[in-house]
């Protein structure tokens, strides 16, 4: 290959990856790779600049803005970091520093490197007034709703000495625990996993529905401040300012004089990072000074007054022992490896995940080899390669298995998914148990005290087969019966007991679950893919379990969201003579199956397009009323007045600011008895 073709093979390679990683969150790489690639083409594009092509991405910023959003330009561009793997690159850039800056003393602020999406946010007259995506770095997406979902986002700030007009950036990001709580909602309905937690954040701000962006809940640490006037002297200064104004603010960054002093900063947080509630990829170095910084300046793409410096994935080799294969709430058999116990990142590593049995192909691992496992941003390290060299004859294939360690039953592989699964869903013990699990949680029918270990224990004796049973438990059955369980890798032993206390905790709590309302027991049927918010919206539009039950998978299509899959998923669970005696039963028992219709009939379309805000009272609707009739008549309700209201309601003792609005932006204003007649055709 020439070195043109490779340019052109890179330049379009990495373009692609760009385009993955900003537009569809989705890594086809990862990072240590993208990196090396981009240094590759970086370093042939020096010595053929000839063949250096105008969409290179080493110039540029690597994302773009989507069409969903209103495009926003940035009062202060927003670039990228340059990086490094060594520390021989950071002298470099210190050497950099110090010629720049002609003899001049000057420090550095280290901080972490936050592994997510980020963001700037604009203050005027101490309010957020938007939000913004970095983009291409000269416009991103307005994704304002979506930021102020983020509760540590301040709306409004308040306190000395705050400029009229201010931005600030950050990275938002999922929290580790978030990130793993959406994961094992969505294993529980059967939803595929989501891949990684920056991913993930990057998917969640590009929604359009900010009241699903909220139901994650995402979070963001700030670490710039940029205003046109000269608040402060320091990048130091402007973060303790941050601080104190009520930004949320990691404070793991540090001062640091010279190399030597952010050395020691990036080994200790080489494996402390771990601690921290976020992913992070490396640490970033800064000059502290702002009237350096800006003598420094910029090149294309990042600034030259810092530099990224990332930590490459840590990474040990062991000897895998031994796959255990487990069975998921969903019937999904997932291998784990057992691994001679070694030390990665600080802690001591016995387990990493193979996924499925594809990745075991794709690694071509066998038993007894001696594997690299690794640690990411996520929790569970995972095997990412073999280490064909130290294999032995002791080595040996991977059979994996075709049928379901828990019950015998023969494994099935489901179109399009890389998992095999036990289709015993009813009489498979592990598939049983989190049936039980899902329905005793707060969100469903909320029976929490049977946890751990109680329902092993009343499966064990017999005493219940499926979640309707528990509603036939009597103090007689329970009181006095226990169980002792043995953790089999600590060989530590506990006691499961039934006594007076416990038994009526639990009878009591499932008592009061029978008035958990209508949606929690959609919810705790556990129907694949309907989730929390499925249950809500299918509760809200039908009203009752008959009508779902009755419903078509037409009818099913008209919910808000909901696509054919889950409909499909529906009909079929109701058609099952199983699943309807169960239904049975749970209505027998006296749980909640109706709650209130949410989601108004339609009556016409005469108010189609039109939009209304009203202000008083009314002869002949309440407030509720009278924005049910609006919306079913095709209209809808604005949250203000703005030029692009249509029509303001005017009531009794309606607010004379509102009319004032209304009147200087030239809104038609309407009586009661005039949006009534609007209603007739
Ligand atoms: N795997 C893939 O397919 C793929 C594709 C594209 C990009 N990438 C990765 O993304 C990198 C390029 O992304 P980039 O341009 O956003 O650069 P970057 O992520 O390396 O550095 C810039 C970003 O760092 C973030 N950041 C985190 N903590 C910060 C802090 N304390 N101070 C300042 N900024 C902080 C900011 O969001 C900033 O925009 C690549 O080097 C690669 O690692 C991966
Ligand atoms: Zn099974």
């Amino acid at each position: 290959m020439t070195p043109q073709e490779r340019i052109n093979e890179l330049t379009d390679r990495l373009n692609a990856y760009n385009y993955q990683y900003y537009q569809k969150s989705v890594s086809e790489v990862d990072d240590f790779t993208f990196d090396q690639l981009l240094a590759e083409l970086a370093s042939l594009e020096t010595q053929h600049p000839d063949f250096r092509r105008p969409d290179s991405p080493t110039a540029r910023v690597g994302g773009t803005i989507s069409k969903e959003f209103t495009t926003v330009y940035h009062r202060f561009p927003m670039l990228s970091l340059g990086n490094t793997y060594s520390e021989e690159d950071l002298v470099e850039f210190d050497n950099r520093v110090r010629k720049g800056l002609n003899g001049q003393e000057y420090e550095y602020v280290c901080e972490l490197k936050f592994d997510g999406v980020a963001l700037s946010m604009t203050y005027e007259n101490g309010v957020l007034v938007q939000g913004a995506t970095r983009g291409d770095g000269v416009r991103g997406d307005d994704i304002t709703n979506n930021i102020r979902t983020i509760r540590t986002v301040p709306l409004r700030v308040s306190g000395d000495h705050i400029p009229p007009l201010f931005e600030v950036r950050g990275e938002g990001f999922l929290p580790l625990a978030e990130f793993d709580r959406i994961n094992k909602e969505r294993e529980d309905i059967g939803e595929p996993l989501l891949a990684n937690p920056r991913n993930a954040a990057s998917g969640t701000f590009k929604q359009q529905d900010s009241a699903a962006v909220a139901k994650r809940r995402l979070d963001c640490y700030l670490y710039s401040f940029l205003s046109n006037t000269d608040e402060f002297q320091t990048h130091e200064e402007s973060l303790i300012a941050l601080t104190t104004w009520g930004f949320n603010v990691s404070q793991t960054w540090r001062k640091c004089v010279d190399i030597k002093e952010i050395m020691l900063f990036i080994n200790e947080w080489e494996t402390r990072r771990f601690e921290l509630p976020l992913g992070t990829d490396g640490i970033v170095i800064k000059v502290n000074r702002y009237d350096q910084q800006r003598e420094l300046g910029y090149t294309a793409k990042s600034p030259r007054w810092a530099i990224a410096f990332k930590y490459k994935a840590l990474a040990a080799s062991t000897v895998l022992n031994d796959i255990r294969y487990q069975v998921g709430r969903t019937g999904a058999v997932t291998p784990v490896a057992l691994l001679t116990p070694v030390l990665l990142a600080g802690t001591v590593v016995k387990r990493a995940s193979l996924h499925n049995a594809n990745e075991i192909e794709r690694l071509g691992v066998m038993l007894h080899d001696t594997v690299f496992v690794e640690k990411g941003g996520e929790i569970i390290p995972k095997i990412t390669g073999v280490d064909t060299s130290k294999r032995t004859d002791q080595s040996r294939p991977i059979s994996y298995p075709t049928t379901c360690p828990a019950c015998g039953t023969s494994l099935v592989r489901r179109e399009s998914e890389a998992n095999f699964y036990c289709p015993n869903e009813r009489g498979c013990p592990p598939q049983r148990q989190a049936r039980f699990e899902h329905f005793i949680q707060r969100r469903a029918m909320n029976i929490e005290s049977l946890g751990e270990g109680k329902i092993e224990l009343l499966i064990d004796r017999g005493l219940v087969q499926t979640p309707a049973d528990l509603y036939q438990l009597t103090s007689e059955n329970l009181l006095g019966i226990e169980k002792v369980f043995e953790d089999e890798e600590t060989g530590k032993r506990r006691v499961v007991s039934f006594r007076e206390k416990t038994v009526e905790n639990i009878l009591t709590a499932i008592e009061r679950s029978k008035a958990q309302p209508f949606q929690s027991v959609l919810f705790a049927l556990g129907i694949r893919y309907v989730g929390n918010t499925t249950a809500e919206k299918l509760a809200d539009y039908f009203g009752s379990m008959d009508a779902i039950i009755n419903a078509s998978q037409e009818a099913l299509l008209a919910v808000p969201d909901t696509g054919p899959r889950i409909a499909e998923s529906v009909v079929i669970w109701f058609a099952d003579p199983e699943n309807r005696a169960y239904v049975a039963q749970l209505r027998a028992a006296g749980l909640q199956f109706a709650g209130e219709k949410k989601v108004v009939e339609r009556e016409g379309d005469t108010l189609e397009g039109k939009t209304f805000l009203y202000s008083g009272t009314f002869a002949n609707f309440s407030r509720e009323e009278l924005e049910a009739r609006i919306a079913a008549n095709g209209g809808r309700v604005l949250s203000g007045i703005s030029k692009k209201l249509n029509y303001l309601i005017v009531g009794e003792n309606a607010g004379p600011s509102k009319l004032e609005k209304a009147k200087k932006l030239n809104v038609p204003m309407i009586t009661e008895d005039e949006f009534m007649a609007m209603l007739v055709v």
